[in-house]
């Protein structure tokens, strides 16, 4: 036990840089350092907030301890009075599905970007307050991705002065919002706006389901829960529900305003802000969906690094710090690094790029109040490609965590399952992935097209001015050291990415039509998005070592991690990298040397790097991720724990086991 508690300690010891400035770094700045390490070690010593015991919870038992917690949240912010930024982080470090995050994460943001200020000041309020709770009602059984296509109808009645919400067919129930099943009770409703007899689109309407009384469904709504979802535990504590209406009437003015709106006499105005703002609420989570996948893949390689530096198999015996025969730790196989270092960096780069992201949010936002739309579309392109892009590739991460951890990963105890579970979806919620790309390679496509009239691309698409210089300049590299250089890679990167898209653009002139042509080479057009997408993510890194980053050694640990985070992506996506001609195979061989040689490099610094996450073991909820190392008393500990094991003999012997044994046994006799 001893032992193996001293490894992580002599791992740590042999860090070159400080942990304690690079934890600034990862948190943002020295302030969300300082609030999210005080909320986090509030949630984890306070026993109100337990998750240790999730998995072995019946599905009616997970689902009413979460409601628990959230009631338990709400007690604490108001009994600490904590700010919003405090509250947020305490939310987050609970670390338990509930409807809180709709009601936060979705409802009151739909109310903030789609409602006029009249309406905002009448619901907010009751919002911000938990009078209400809501839920965000788009999606329906027959369409999630195409919003377009909803069918649930608000037809306006001008001699009472309502909207009528109706539910005209099966697949036009609600089903999916989260919340929705059990608990809210009020919605965000997504339909479609019919007046004098003309159907506008889909537009946002808010609509009470439940009484705020008994919490019965008002007359006309039927509501439920969708039922179990993907593993045990997860996205099992949130009810994600379904919804139907039977000519339910709310008053005309629960439309949600602001984009558009129906007089008394029921006319149709619009009002001068783009249709697309009544998907804002979409753009906002995007965003911190990204943030979210850089903390799920981040914890998961916290896990898998701390458990790969105290599990040993085979090779020679080496002597450890106290002269004693030990095995290999299994974290100095060269492949368990080529699996686990990408990781590592790729975690770190979707924090960079989700800080930017945030930037990038905010600005949209100061923007559009003073109305300036301009930089919607790119807002619409970045959050659609990256959460796209990085919700893949941590779910993914994920998943090579948990085989990383050996057999002791597929345990519940290990956290790795759950995890996996509770983020896979983040895959499709919020926009199929597939479909979120193909936004992107619409406006990549748009703005190429743009560029023969003269328009300069602006933000991400900058490099795309430079189509002539990008198209046929060749890769420098001529020795491995020569891929350290960040104007090299950057190069590389623009030049795959702007190839691939024009390669893309010049293709779509083949066919009869711009709909045949993007239907018949979608899967290139999704190439092209996701090499776009890693163009952003590389530069956003290089971009971050280029400020002011202080701390002994920190600057070069996040090189080496940029290095590798790049150079891996060369390596996983050679095929693009050689086709378009970006580099030649003798610069592909080079970057694998270079790789190989950053892993090297990064190897004695690892654990200290994930310990600059700055995640409590109860955040972590993994034996095999433990700050001490100590996993195998621990692992032995939580075995016992199981409800299995709560009798020697087992519920059922006496039906089911005796029974059978009896009669082999006189069978064998006869
Ligand atoms: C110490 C530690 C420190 C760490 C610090 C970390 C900080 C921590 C921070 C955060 C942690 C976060 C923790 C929170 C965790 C969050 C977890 C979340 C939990 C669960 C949440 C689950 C929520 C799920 C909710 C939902 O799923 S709601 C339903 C969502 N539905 C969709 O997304 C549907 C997808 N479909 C669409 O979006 C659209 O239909 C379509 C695909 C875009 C097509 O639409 P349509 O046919 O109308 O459009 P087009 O004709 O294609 O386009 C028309 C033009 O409009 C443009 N467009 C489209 N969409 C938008 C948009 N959203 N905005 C702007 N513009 C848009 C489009 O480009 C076209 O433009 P054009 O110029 O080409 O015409
Ligand atoms: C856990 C979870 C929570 C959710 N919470 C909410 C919520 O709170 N509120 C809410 O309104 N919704 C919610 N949703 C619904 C979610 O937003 C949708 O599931 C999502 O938008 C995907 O839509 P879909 O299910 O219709 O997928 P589909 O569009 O049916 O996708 C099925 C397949 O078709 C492919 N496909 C679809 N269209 C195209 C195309 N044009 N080109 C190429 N391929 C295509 C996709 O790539 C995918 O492989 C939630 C979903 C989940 C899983």
């Amino acid at each position: 036990m001893e032992r193996i508690m001293d490894h992580l300690a002599h791992e740590r010891s042999k860090a070159q840089f400080s942990v304690e400035e690079m934890k600034i770094i990862w948190a943002g700045s020295l302030h969300a350092f300082q609030v999210s390490d005080r909320i986090a070690r509030l949630v984890a010593s306070d026993p109100g907030f337990r998750k240790d015991n999730r998995a072995v919870l019946s599905r009616k038992e997970l689902f009413k301890s979460a409601l628990r917690k959230a009631a338990y949240v709400w007690k604490r912010i108001n009994e600490l009075a904590l700010s919003e930024e405090e509250a947020s982080w305490l939310r987050f470090y609970v670390d338990e599905l509930a409807y809180a995050y709709i009601h936060w994460g979705m409802f009151v943001p739909a109310i903030k970007g789609s409602a006029t200020e009249e309406q905002q000041q009448k619901w907010l309020p009751l919002a911000n307050n938990m009078q209400i709770i809501g839920t965000y009602a788009q999606t329906e059984l027959g369409h999630g991705s195409n919003v377009r296509g909803l069918e649930t109808t608000a037809t306006f009645d001008q001699e009472t002065d309502e909207f009528i919400i109706h539910s005209p067919t099966l697949t036009s129930s609600k089903w999916w919002p989260g919340g929705l099943g059990k608990v809210a009770t009020h919605a965000v409703v997504y339909a479609r706006l019919i007046t004098d007899g003309q159907d506008y689109g889909v537009h946002g309407f808010l609509v009470q389901i439940r009484s705020l009384d008994d919490h019965f469904p008002l007359p006309g709504v039927t509501v439920g829960d969708i039922g179990m979802k993907f593993g045990s535990g997860a996205f099992n504590s949130i009810d994600n529900g379904f919804l139907r209406f039977n000519h339910v009437r709310i008053p005309r003015n629960q439309m949600l305003m602001k984009v558009s709106r129906v007089t008394r006499q029921g006319k149709y105005v619009e009002s001068n802000v783009p249709k697309q703002l009544l998907y804002g609420a979409m753009v906002y989570v995007r965003q911190i969906i990204v943030a979210d996948a850089s903390i799920a893949l981040s914890r998961a390689v916290c896990i898998a690094t701390r458990y790969s530096a105290v599990r040993r198999q085979f090779g020679p015996p080496h002597e450890d710090e106290n002269g004693k025969g030990v095995e290999t730790q299994v974290i100095d196989y060269k492949t368990q690094q080529s699996r686990l270092f990408p990781l590592l960096a790729s975690a770190y780069a979707f924090r960079f790029v989700g800080e930017w992201l945030k930037w990038l949010y905010t600005d949209l936002i100061q923007k559009l109040e003073a109305n300036d739309f301009s930089t919607l579309p790119e807002a619409h392109a970045c959050t659609a490609g990256l959460k796209s892009l990085t919700t893949s590739a941590a779910a993914d991460g994920i998943k090579e965590c948990w085989k990383l951890c050996g057999g002791h990963g597929y345990l519940s105890s290990s956290g790795l399952p759950e995890l996996y579970a509770a983020f896979v979806p983040a895959c499709t919620y919020e926009g199929d992935n597939i479909v979120l790309l193909l936004q992107v390679s619409r406006f990549l496509m748009k703005t190429i097209s743009q560029l023969q009239t003269g328009k300069k691309p602006i933000g991400t698409t900058a490099y795309m001015a430079h189509v002539e210089h990008l198209i046929q300049c060749r890769c420098t590299v001529q020795k491995a050291e020569d891929w350290l250089n960040p104007s090299v890679i950057l190069e590389a990167f623009e030049a795959r990415a702007i190839r691939l898209s024009v390669a893309c653009a010049e293709n779509l002139t083949k066919f009869a039509t711009p709909l045949q042509g993007f239907s018949e080479l979608s899967p290139d057009l999704v190439e092209a998005a996701v090499a776009h997408c890693q163009l952003i993510v590389v530069s956003k890194f290089i971009e971050k070592l280029q400020q002011n980053i202080e701390g002994n050694g920190v600057k070069q640990q996040l090189e080496t991690l940029c290095n590798i985070y790049c150079l891996n992506l060369i390596h996983k996506h050679l095929g693009d990298f050689l086709s378009t001609g970006s580099i030649s195979p003798k610069q592909a061989s080079l970057a694998s040397d270079q790789l190989r040689s950053r892993y090297s490099k990064l190897r004695s610094n690892v654990i200290a790097l994930v310990d600059a996450f700055n995640y409590t073991d109860h955040f972590l909820g993994s034996v095999l991720g433990r700050y001490d190392g100590n996993v195998y008393p621990k692992l032995y500990e939580e075995a016992w724990k199981d409800p299995l094991n709560d009798s020697i003999v087992p519920d059922g012997y006496h039906e089911y086991i005796q029974p059978l044994l009896k009669q082999q046994l006189q069978n064998a006799r006869l």
